[in-house]
């Protein structure tokens, strides 16, 4: 049945991109994503907010739920400090086959941690697996339905600490209401709303920006 849409998009990069070089590599995939098929990367807009959150934060530690293709994780890997990490959580092995490949094009794989499987048992094990004793930014771009009950796990395993933060994709569209009312209701949170649009259209999107205040 021919490839898949994260494969086109490794294919997109490898045509187009250069080995090593992670602005190519956004560069590739935002050019394919809004002239030949539209994928659900963070994108080119909603990217650039991203970007001057990370730079702003400058995390020592971080952690993106919902790698997909790979886009996102290399937007923030290519702004951390030298020594310093992202763990990226994926489920589906066959989407962490095609981002692994996407990070180690932009020459990245050093700076990023990708581990299959599910969040929600993931997460529980990032002290002991990695060494972590919290996040200081963390990303939010999975099952919108997903991203409440895993803050809440971020919370109870003592992974947020005062001043961490948390930016989650699509608040708008396809929304996450839920999620909203959390962390602009529980007074432990201070949220902003970056206006933007939807990746590669006109539609109304948004990140949230949230920052624990412990
Ligand atoms: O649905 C969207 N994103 C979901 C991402 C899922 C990725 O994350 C992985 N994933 C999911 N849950 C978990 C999990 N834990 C939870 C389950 O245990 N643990 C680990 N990995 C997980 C999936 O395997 C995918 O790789 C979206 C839609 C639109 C959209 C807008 C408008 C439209 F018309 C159509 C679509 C725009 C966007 O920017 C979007 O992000
Ligand atoms: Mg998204």
């Amino acid at each position: 049945t021919g490839l898949s849409r994260p494969q086109r998009i490794l294919k997109a990069v490898q045509k187009n991109a250069t080995k090593g070089n992670p602005e190519s590599v956004i560069a590739a995939i935002d050019h394919y994503c809004r002239h030949s098929e539209w994928a659900m990367n963070v994108g080119d807009e909603k990217g650039l907010i991203l970007d001057s959150v990370v730079t702003e934060v400058n995390p020592s530690t971080a952690l993106e739920l919902g790698t997909y293709c790979g886009y996102s994780t290399v937007r923030i890997a290519r702004l951390l400090s030298p020594g310093t990490k992202l763990i990226t959580l994926e489920f589906n092995p066959d989407y962490a086959a095609i981002a692994r490949q996407i990070i180690a094009y932009a020459g990245l794989q050093d700076k990023v941690i990708l581990v299959e499987g599910p969040s929600g048992d993931l997460i529980p094990k990032m002290k002991q697996q990695h060494g972590i004793k919290s996040f200081d930014f963390v990303f939010l771009d999975h099952w919108k339905d997903r991203y409440v009950p895993d803050t809440k796990l971020l919370e109870e395993c003592g992974l947020l600490r005062k001043g961490s933060v948390l930016l989650a994709d699509n608040v708008i569209c396809p929304g996450t209401p839920e999620y909203l009312k959390y962390v602009r209701n529980d007074p432990r949170y201070e949220s902003r709303y970056f206006k933007s649009n939807l990746e590669y259209t006109k539609v109304e999107d948004g990140l949230e920006k949230s920052v624990f205040l412990g």
